[in-house]
């Protein structure tokens, strides 16, 4: 069953009198479950489609399907050029709730620790999956993930007195705490050294089998190619291949 679909969509990128076509008409779609890479060489539009499949960047045409439910349903996008307000607060809880984000550069909050980093999400939202804990039960989830990204250890510490590997763990496990069916990594490995990157990527392979989460990664790195149970090569912003 697909959880994101993408229909003939298309981003222009306008700037003063140039216009870029970062992604050009391309359509796939991703199934529950996977562990999907998107890869390409530089400035072949791969961070435009996960930002356009994160809700953080609008297309300029086509549909954008989540969870079966069509984003932009309704709005004419060749006339839209900004996030309407009508549909703002909508996107902020579709991403609450359906994805979560681990990004090249961890994006930890440095005065919070690692337990603080890790449950910030849990009080921003409420997800149909939080509703369905009682405070016992997200104690027992919270300690579940901190313990499976093996931070059990160094749940005070902040994050400057962790490695690069620790940093990104956190933020896995922080993109994970709110159970969203999808997990959008750009680059996830880009500013490791190989032996954190390939645990990294081991951990993130093994969440994805035991809570079933998808997986989609923005990524020039092969191992992640190779790891991928579905992969989308793009050039030019349009599909080249995909297996
Ligand atoms: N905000 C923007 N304004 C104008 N052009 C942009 C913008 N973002 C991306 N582009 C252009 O769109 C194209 C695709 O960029 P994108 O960042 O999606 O590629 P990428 O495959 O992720 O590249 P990299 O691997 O180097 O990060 C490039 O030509 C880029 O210059």
């Amino acid at each position: 069953m697909a959880i994101v679909e993408l229909k003939n969509v298309s981003k222009i990128y306008q700037m003063d009198k140039v216009s870029v076509k970062a992604v050009d008409d391309v359509s796939f779609s991703i199934d529950q479950g996977s562990f999907c890479a998107i890869s390409g060489p530089s400035g072949s539009g791969k961070s435009t489609l996960l930002n356009i499949i994160g809700l953080t960047d609008l297309p300029s045409a086509g549909s954008v399907i989540i969870n079966n439910i069509d984003i932009y349903k309704g709005i004419d996008l060749s006339k839209t050029h900004r996030i309407p307000l009508s549909i703002d607060s909508k996107l902020t809880d579709f991403r609450r709730n359906l994805l979560g984000f681990v990004f090249q550069t961890f994006n930890l909050i440095p005065v919070l620790n690692v337990y603080e980093n890790i449950v910030i999400p849990l009080h921003l939202g409420d997800s149909p999956a939080l509703q369905s804990m009682n405070k016992a039960e997200q104690n027992k989830w919270v300690d579940y993930l901190i313990d499976t990204v093996g931070l059990t250890n160094w749940k005070k510490h902040k994050p400057s007195e962790l490695s690069g590997g620790q940093r990104q763990r956190v933020a896995i496990a922080r993109a994970l705490v709110t159970k969203c069916p999808i997990i959008l990594a750009d680059e996830p490995t880009a500013n490791l050294d190989s032996t954190n990157g390939d645990q990294i990527l081991e951990l993130m392979q093994k969440l994805n089998r035991e809570l079933k989460t998808t997986f989609i990664f923005s990524t020039h790195d092969q191992k992640i190619v190779n790891m991928a149970t579905q992969v989308i090569k793009i050039r030019d912003g349009k599909i080249f291949q995909q297996d």
